[in-house]
């Protein structure tokens, strides 16, 4: 059930984040909700929504040289203070924009399937965490709430945006990558992908819009425990996902019946998680 939020209509829910109208602008507030393996979890991480905002408002700041973006304002109602953002309304791409610099996930599937990802073929023998010689482009499309997004060639975004705004959204969103990935590995932490969503204004400028770089749209794992041919642990759900599937919890991720409520242990650890890589990418003190 959305908030009531003074000013605000809710316009739309993501799985953790949701969107109101709000005057001109929109208000885009980033909840406590957590989920995994496709399932909103119980309960919310305290300060996740606040902590993933400001990662995401210092991300917009190191990568202002390479595009602008469409935070407006963090003068938001009290009601979601620091965990909400007023932003631009844009004109947005229907397109997911991900950067993948290492393998994993659905990536992985396309590969051991095809030997390719989004059309793009790539070297035999790579495994589950591989390093790519080169970060690609391998767009999506949206998907529903709690469908999984679908892989699509660049020649379907050209399809779906033309050749000149293809090529323009590939390019910033690796160029984006590029930046990112570096400045997390100098901080210990691998960028493994990345989802963003570009908007345009009136005038046909290209922002970036929606969150960026956080651990909810992003793969984030510890460098030094970095080891191609398994999965990988996360930066910020290794303790939910080890503990959902321990024989603890007494969940059988197989039944399809949802995960039990989180013990109080797990949701500190996992919010001291969230700090730490919040703290560690920016610098900053939370
Ligand atoms: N950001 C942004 C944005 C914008 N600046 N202008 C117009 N529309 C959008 C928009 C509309 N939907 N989405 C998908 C992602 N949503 C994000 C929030 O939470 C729900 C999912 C983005």
């Amino acid at each position: 059930m959305p908030l009531e939020i003074p000013g605000a209509t809710h316009l739309h829910s993501g799985k953790v984040r949701d969107l109101y109208t709000y005057g001109d602008h929109l208000l885009m507030v980033a909840s406590d909700r957590v989920s995994a393996y496709d399932f909103l979890l119980e309960p919310g991480i305290p300060d996740k929504g606040e902590i993933l905002t400001r990662m995401s408002l210092w991300w917009f700041d190191q990568l202002a040289d390479l595009v602008p973006h469409h935070v407006v304002s963090t003068d938001v109602p009290d009601e979601v203070a620091g965990r909400a953002l007023v932003v631009e309304r844009l004109d947005m791409f229907p397109v997911e924009c991900v950067a993948r610099g290492y393998l994993t996930g659905s990536g992985l599937a396309d590969y051991r399937e095809t030997g390719a990802v989004c059309g793009i073929p790539l070297p035999d023998g790579l495994v589950d965490g591989s390093r790519l010689d080169t970060a690609i482009f391998t767009p999506a499309t949206k998907a529903d709430l709690g469908e999984h997004d679908e892989n699509v060639s660049f020649e379907a975004v050209v399809e779906t945006v033309g050749a000149e705004m293809a090529e323009r959204l590939r390019d910033l969103t690796l160029a984006v990558y590029g930046r990112a990935e570096e400045i997390a590995r100098e901080r210990g932490i691998i960028l493994a992908d990345t989802k963003l969503e570009f908007g345009a204004r009136p005038d046909g400028t290209i922002v970036l819009a929606d969150e960026v770089l956080t651990p909810d749209s992003s793969r984030f794992w510890p460098a030094d425990r970095y080891v191609p041919g398994q999965a990988q642990p996360s930066y910020d759900k290794q303790f939910v996902r080890d503990w959902l599937t321990s024989e603890e919890s007494g969940w059988d991720r197989a039944s399809d019946t949802p995960p039990p409520r989180l013990p109080d242990e797990i949701v500190e650890r996992t919010r001291d998680r969230y700090i730490e890589a919040y703290e560690r990418l920016t610098g900053l003190t939370w």
